[in-house]
């Protein structure tokens, strides 16, 4: 197991369900949602239905890579449990901030069509981002790069199953160079 697992992704592709589960699946692993690290006035602001900016994402970037470095070296003294945060990660400098004190760390991305995200939105109930949000996410989003640790997962399954082709994902090893067009480049995709 990688030191440290980012489950990321556009609201709605299943982060917190799979990245809680996924948690549960590994021994002595720790959960953190990044939704939980959110300054309040970003939260706020999705939920008047405005997405955030580079700007807004800065300090809640940093709050989650602290959160990373903390968690690595916790888990170092406790025998190597990792870190698990489920966090969007959209953009690839977003993600750059996240590996920046965190070198072992990989990206799993949950990847969907539009559709399905949209119906996982509709069905949500309870939660702070609206779903009309949904289309600046997939504009934002940069799928994993050929240089990036990690890899892509369809969701078009129920969590158990997700959470299954994770589980082969990571202990594939290291990530094999995308060639996956319909991710730009993306991360290697395990269906
Ligand atoms: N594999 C799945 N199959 C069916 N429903 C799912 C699955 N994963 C998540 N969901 C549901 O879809 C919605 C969005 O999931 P959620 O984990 O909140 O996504 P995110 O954290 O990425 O925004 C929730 O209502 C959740 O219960
Ligand atoms: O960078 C962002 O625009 C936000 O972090 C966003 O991507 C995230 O998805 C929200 O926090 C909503 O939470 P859910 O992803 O749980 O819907």
């Amino acid at each position: 197991m990688p030191e440290a697992i980012v489950v990321m992704g556009v609201s709605g592709c299943g982060k917190s369900t799979v990245g809680a589960q996924l948690a549960a699946a590994i021994p002595g692993a720790i959960f953190m949602d990044a939704d939980d690290l959110h300054p309040a006035a970003n939260k706020a602001r999705m939920a008047s239905g405005v997405p955030l900016t580079d700007d807004d994402r800065e300090p809640w970037l940093r709050a989650c890579a602290t959160w990373l470095a903390a968690e690595i070296a916790g888990g170092a003294q406790a025998g190597g449990r990792p870190a698990v945060l489920a966090c969007s990660a959209l953009r690839r400098r977003y993600r750059d901030v996240l590996r920046a004190g965190a070198p072992d760390l990989r990206f799993v991305h949950l990847h969907a069509d539009a559709d399905l995200l949209a119906r996982r939105l509709d069905g949500r109930r309870g939660h702070f981002m609206p779903a009309t949000l949904l289309a600046s996410q997939l504009q934002t989003l940069e799928g994993l790069q050929p240089d990036e640790a990690g890899f892509t997962v369809d969701i078009d399954a129920e969590p158990q199953q997700v959470i299954r082709r994770v589980l082969a994902g990571l202990s594939a090893g290291q990530p094999v160079a995308g060639d996956e067009p319909a991710f730009r480049g993306g991360g290697q995709r395990l269906l």
